[in-house]
């Protein structure tokens, strides 16, 4: 898979185990290499928050995690921190084993229990270095209670809220789910919030879904060692199925995906307006215009060539004010739309805001007949829903929020949203005795059958699986909504946009200005799962510029400006 420049690679945890275990079976690298590189990132970011050496409490756990704390709070010591250190009193792996030594050579192991974390002087910070990516199940007992005590149970919130560092993540946080293993899936107030998370190499699904982006407060991703080898001897590795669209990185690529001559056969016409392809936004009865009129909006800001409103005859009254480079043609039923759609000049269709159930059942059809790329959304959906999957092809873009994709795919959303279904324990992917060929299998397994992938990533079912097993299933590019929102394709490929920054943009009519901004890009040729992906970003970039306050109308009128301040 071609990766463009600017997008943030995310690794599942199984990848990421099998990728060091690879890296170390290749002898250029050591797992004590890796874990000392991860320590002092930790460290550095430490010092590079608090620059003046104050006291540190770090709480290190049974498995590696817990050997990144006891390199840091080595690294911490010798820059004059002064440390107080818990740990387990089990036997951790080789190289757990081997700071924990370094570090009971420079001070002691307090048994990491609730009266003794309680009964310790206040610290400047605390390192959470209880649990990372090989969280294999809910808590339990002590740990659990710890891991309670972080979150500020008792009012103590605030308290730790800017104090507590996190080594890959906030303990408890299942990092390829973004939810809290054994805790309530929207999260209660015992979750840990970090000030900052340092993770390493990659971030992890979980940072960005459910629960982690708000628990991970400001989250930093170390270099350790890996992106040299990954680059020249890991290159067969690329475990690029999985990608995050992360604002400040995607920029570079959203230029390159919408000033990139339009894909469609089109293009040979050179500037002409059609060259930016023409969007056929579909509209409903009187009175309901408005979601279709916003959708146009966007897809003409957007830069589509032409954009048309096809509502019923009867409604065209409704749309005669502004903006009068929107063209408007009445029709009535699925054989006006399939006459329409015979010409070729029109490159991309949205139908369903505001449409009403029964009309966009009733046009649905004659869409998909045309074999036109498509945007699916509200209305649409729930017909859909009614009618099955038939017709639909991989230039179809359905935009869900949960409730849709609940009507469309209610046994996934059952899987996400029931109570959670624990993988039974570890795989032992890091165990694997060849993991280039086993990091080769995952992705043959998914190439053949996307599905097949899921539920082997993590603890828990996530909304990256269930958005990847619903786009396998309608053979379609599936646009999971909400604060984080996940973009999968067919094959597997996905994408992630997190906009937990925004939550003014959760505001009526915010999706149907989407759907209008990805009918522009599809109708300027661009790739389904790109125009989705893109679209999301530019959409969440409209509303970050507005800020609060935003209503759906607001937003179209941002494009330009979110396009000008990338330097378009
Ligand atoms: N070389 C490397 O690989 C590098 C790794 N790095 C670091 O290692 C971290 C991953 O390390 P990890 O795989 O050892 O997992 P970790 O998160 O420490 O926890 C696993 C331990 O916890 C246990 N356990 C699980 N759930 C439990 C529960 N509910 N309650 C109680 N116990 C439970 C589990 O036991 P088990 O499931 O086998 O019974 C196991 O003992 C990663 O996040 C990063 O920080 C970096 O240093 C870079 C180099
Ligand atoms: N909490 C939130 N923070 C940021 N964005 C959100 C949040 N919840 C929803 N969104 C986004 O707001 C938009 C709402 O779309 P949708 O639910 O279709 O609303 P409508 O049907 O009113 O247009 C989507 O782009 C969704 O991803
Ligand atoms: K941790």
């Amino acid at each position: 898979m071609k990766t463009r420049p600017g997008w943030t690679e995310v690794l599942t945890c199984a990848e990421m185990r099998a990728l060091e275990q690879a890296a170390m079976d290749s002898g250029k690298i050591t797992g004590l290499a890796l874990m000392e590189a991860a320590g002092a990132a930790v460290a550095r970011a430490i010092q590079g928050r608090w620059p003046l050496p104050g006291h540190a409490t770090v709480l290190c756990g049974p498995g590696n995690n817990g050997g990144d704390g006891y390199a840091v709070a080595a690294l911490l010591a010798r820059a004059g921190w002064q440390l107080r250190v818990l740990g387990l009193d089990n036997m951790p792996g080789p190289d757990a084993a081997e700071m924990k030594r370094r570090w009971a050579a420079l001070g002691p192991i307090e048994l990491l229990t609730c009266d003794a974390f309680r009964a310790g002087a206040d610290s400047d910070v605390y390192v959470d270095a209880i649990f990372g990516t090989g969280l294999a199940r809910p808590p339990e007992g002590e740990l659990a209670q710890i891991i309670a005590l972080l979150g500020g149970l008792g009012g103590d919130r605030a308290c730790f809220a800017q104090r507590l560092v996190a080594v890959d993540c906030p303990s408890g946080l299942c990092l390829d789910s973004g939810a809290h293993l054994g805790r309530p899936r929207a999260g209660d107030d015992r979750d840990p919030h970090a000030r900052l998370t340092v993770t390493f190499d990659s971030p992890k699904p979980g940072h960005f879904l459910e629960r982690g982006p708000i628990c991970c407060g400001e989250l930093v991703i170390a270099d350790i060692g890996l992106r040299q080898w990954r680059e020249c001897d890991g290159r067969a590795l690329r475990p690029a199925r999985l990608i995050a669209i992360w604002p400040p990185l995607a920029v570079e690529d959203c230029r390159a995906a919408i000033y990139a001559p339009p894909a469609n056969r089109l293009a040979k016409q050179g500037g002409h307006k059609f060259a930016n392809g023409h969007a056929l936004i579909v509209a409903g009865p009187l009175g309901q215009g408005g979601a279709a009129r916003l959708g146009a909006r966007a897809a003409l800001r957007i830069g589509a060539g032409l954009v048309t409103l096809a509502p019923p005859k009867a409604a065209l009254i409704e749309h005669l004010g502004p903006p009068d480079a929107l063209m408007r043609r009445g029709v009535d039923d699925d054989e006006a739309l399939a006459a329409m759609l015979a010409d070729p000049r029109i490159t991309a269709v949205a139908i369903g805001p505001g449409c009403g159930v029964d009309r966009a059942g009733a046009l649905l059809g004659a869409v998909l007949a045309s074999n036109r790329a498509c945007v699916l959304d509200a209305d649409a959906l729930t017909a859909l829903a009614a009618r099955g999957f038939e017709g639909l092809h991989d230039r179809c873009v359905l935009t869900p929020h949960g409730g849709e994709f609940a009507r469309l795919f209610p046994d996934l959303d059952e899987k996400l949203n029931g109570p959670p279904a624990l993988r039974p324990p570890r795989h032992g992917d890091a165990a694997h005795p060849d993991p280039m060929r086993h990091m080769a299998d995952l992705h043959a397994r998914a190439e053949a059958a996307p599905q097949a992938l899921t539920g082997r990533h993590g603890p828990l079912y996530s909304k990256l699986d269930a958005a990847r097993n619903a786009a396998a299933r309608a053979g379609a590019v599936v646009l999971l909504k909400g604060p984080d929102t996940v973009i999968a394709a067919p094959d597997g490929q996905a994408r992630i946009h997190s906009a937990h920054d925004i939550p003014w943009l959760a505001t009526a009519g915010a999706g149907d200005v989407l759907a209008g901004i990805i009918a522009g890009l599809l109708a300027r040729g661009l790739p389904p799962l790109e125009a989705a992906a893109t679209g999301a970003f530019l959409h969440a970039q409209a509303a970050r510029r507005f800020g609060p306050g935003l209503i759906a109308d607001d937003l179209p009128g941002q494009l330009p400006g979110v396009l000008r301040d990338m330097g378009l």
